[in-house]
């Protein structure tokens, strides 16, 4: 059996943590794959890839998401997204937890959330599943050695799938449970096998550690021109918009795909790794994110394989649409080795228009792009959360609200200031549906959202023609080298004129419907950006 390595002075124990089995802390790779193997959790796959299906939870669970109502956070909570947990019936969840856990097996890992050494959390996973800790080992960052020998957790998450809440007695809504306490600063996780849950959890409390500390955290992925670290450009976007596909751009140094913290020294990645979509996943378009499938280590969830000779099926959506894979970034050949980089030069804003309204790339004024970030228009990606099946239109504020435990307003003047100081170009990129509403549409080709956004990161967007848009006021460009003209104007792509202008008119009632909450809160000029 693999050695464990720990500080000695911060065991589970001393943490109030007693009667489990066997506990192992920081193992590496190889070893967590074996007890995941001996533990009949998972299968090795072709390459070394471990095969594991999450049980019935297949994406995340925001239903079943508490925020504990303890004093200190009481004012600071935007209680209308975040569902309250008393803490007496978190002091009962965490109790009833551990008694379940007694005399089991778990599995430890001490990370870090944050590439900035002056902003990172110092994390402490325990895990039911041994694969759920290769997971996190994956996504979060690694201690060198040294540095293990004297962690002390800022934060413990205890991840327990087979842990089935009493909504009785604990004040939840099923059996399914993530609770976030700041005060006992920890999460517990019971009746949930998706291994997103770990990750987001680490978001949730960034997302309301930083801005504290004058840090903008961003549900987006980033990366920068090789080379030059000061070229930065990042992607918001909520789960299916496109930020992980987008960002593995060989032309460019990948910096993370998923949560980033913007500071006065520019943004790092709260990662380590990163959580690909792998349905459809094609070699020739993806050869990167691809080769991960393929590789030692990487986790893959949820995916059907040919049970003699272990093939995966890519088009296979039958136990999920959200299969995924999870690997560190040093899979990826041309990502950042420190996780930093300089403030960005081009924010972009990923929308999945189901309705086929949006153009498929809009440069915006900073108002606009503050309209935008608080609107946050998107639609919800088939198996992302529990219960979406077919693409959900949502106005999903700050592009992440279910990972936002603040009020959008908080995050809304972070991003304001920053956008403000750096002179950032901002753009809105659609990368759902033309031609028509979901349905009768197509999803926009990945091949021209990709030429879009590589002339506006160059700089070559700047010198060519751009329309006002009659209905959202934003700048279009007329032509741009690669992409079909038509395109560009999504009102042409449909088969019917008159369609496209009512439906634009029904999304555009929509946008002011859900900006009223905001109407107050905000500048006049972002009153007069908005539609
Ligand atoms: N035009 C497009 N741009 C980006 N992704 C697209 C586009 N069309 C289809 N897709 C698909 O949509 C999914 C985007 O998912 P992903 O990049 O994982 O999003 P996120 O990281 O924001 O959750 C991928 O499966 C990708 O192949
Ligand atoms: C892990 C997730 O993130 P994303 O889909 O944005 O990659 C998720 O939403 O569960
Ligand atoms: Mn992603």
């Amino acid at each position: 059996m693999a050695q464990s390595r720990v500080n000695p002075n911060c065991k589970l124990e001393d943490q109030g943590i007693e009667g489990l089995g066997r506990v192992h802390y920081n193992l590496l790779e190889p070893a967590l794959i074996e007890a995941a193997i001996r533990r009949d959790e998972g299968k090795l796959g072709l390459g070394g890839a471990f095969l594991v299906s999450t049980g019935a939870k297949t994406g995340r669970s925001p239903k079943d998401k508490f925020v504990v109502r303890t004093a200190g956070v009481e004012d600071s909570i935007w209680w209308d997204n975040n569902a309250p947990m008393e803490p007496a019936a978190f002091d009962r969840l965490y109790e009833d937890m551990l008694a379940h856990m007694k005399g089991k097996e778990y599995f430890v890992q001490d990370l870090f959330g944050g590439a900035d050494p002056e902003q990172r959390l110092d994390v402490r996973v325990v895990s039911e599943l041994a694969w759920h800790n290769l997971f996190i080992r994956h996504l979060l960052r690694r201690p060198e050695a040294p540095e293990l020998a004297s962690f002390t957790p800022d934060w413990t998450i205890i991840n327990c799938p087979s842990f089935k809440a009493d909504p009785a007695r604990h004040g939840c809504r099923s059996e399914t449970v993530i609770a976030l306490n700041f005060e006992r600063r920890m999460i517990l996780i019971g009746n949930t096998g998706y291994a997103g849950e770990n990750k987001k959890g680490v978001f949730t409390l960034l997302n309301y550690i930083l801005p504290e500390r004058g840090v903008m955290p961003m549900h987006c992925s980033a990366n920068h021109a090789p080379g030059d670290p000061s070229d930065v450009a990042v992607f918001f976007g909520l789960s299916g918009t496109g930020k992980t596909t987008l960002s593995a751009d060989p032309s460019r140094v990948l910096i993370g795909d998923d949560e980033h913290g913007w500071s006065d020294k520019g943004v790092f990645n709260f990662e380590g790794g990163c959580y690909a979509k792998t349905i459809n996943l094609s070699p020739e378009a993806e050869p990167e994110i691809y080769a991960t499938t393929h590789r030692f280590g990487t986790v893959v969830e949820n995916m059907v394989y040919d049970p003699d000779t272990l093939e995966l099926d890519f088009a296979d959506g039958s136990i999920t649409e959200n299969t995924r894979c999870a690997y560190p970034l040093d899979a990826i050949s041309n990502a950042s080795e420190t996780g930093m980089a300089g403030a960005p030069k081009n924010i972009i804003m990923l929308t999945s228009d189901a309705y086929g309204v949006m153009p498929p790339i809009a440069r915006l004024t900073p108002q606009q792009a503050m309209y935008h970030f608080l609107s946050g228009f998107t639609s919800k990606t088939p198996g992302t959360e529990d219960g979406v099946v077919e693409p959900q239109p949502t106005f999903s504020t700050c592009f992440g609200a279910p990972f936002m435990p603040r009020r959008p307003e908080e995050y809304g003047k972070l991003l304001e200031k920053r956008i403000e100081k750096s002179g950032a170009t901002c753009w809105l990129v659609n990368t759902g549906w033309t031609g028509g509403p979901f349905g009768t549409g197509k999803r926009m080709p990945i091949k021209a959202t990709r030429a879009l956004l590589s002339a506006a990161l160059d700089g070559s967007l700047n010198n060519v023609e751009f329309r006002k848009d009659p209905n959202f006021g934003f700048e279009v460009p007329v032509s741009v080298p690669g992409v079909e003209d038509r395109l560009l104007d999504p009102r042409q792509t449909w088969a019917d004129a008159a369609a496209y202008d009512a439906q634009a008119e029904k999304l555009k009632g929509m946008f002011r419907e859900n900006f009223k909450k905001y109407q107050d809160k905000v500048d006049q000029d972002v009153r007069d950006a908005a539609i």
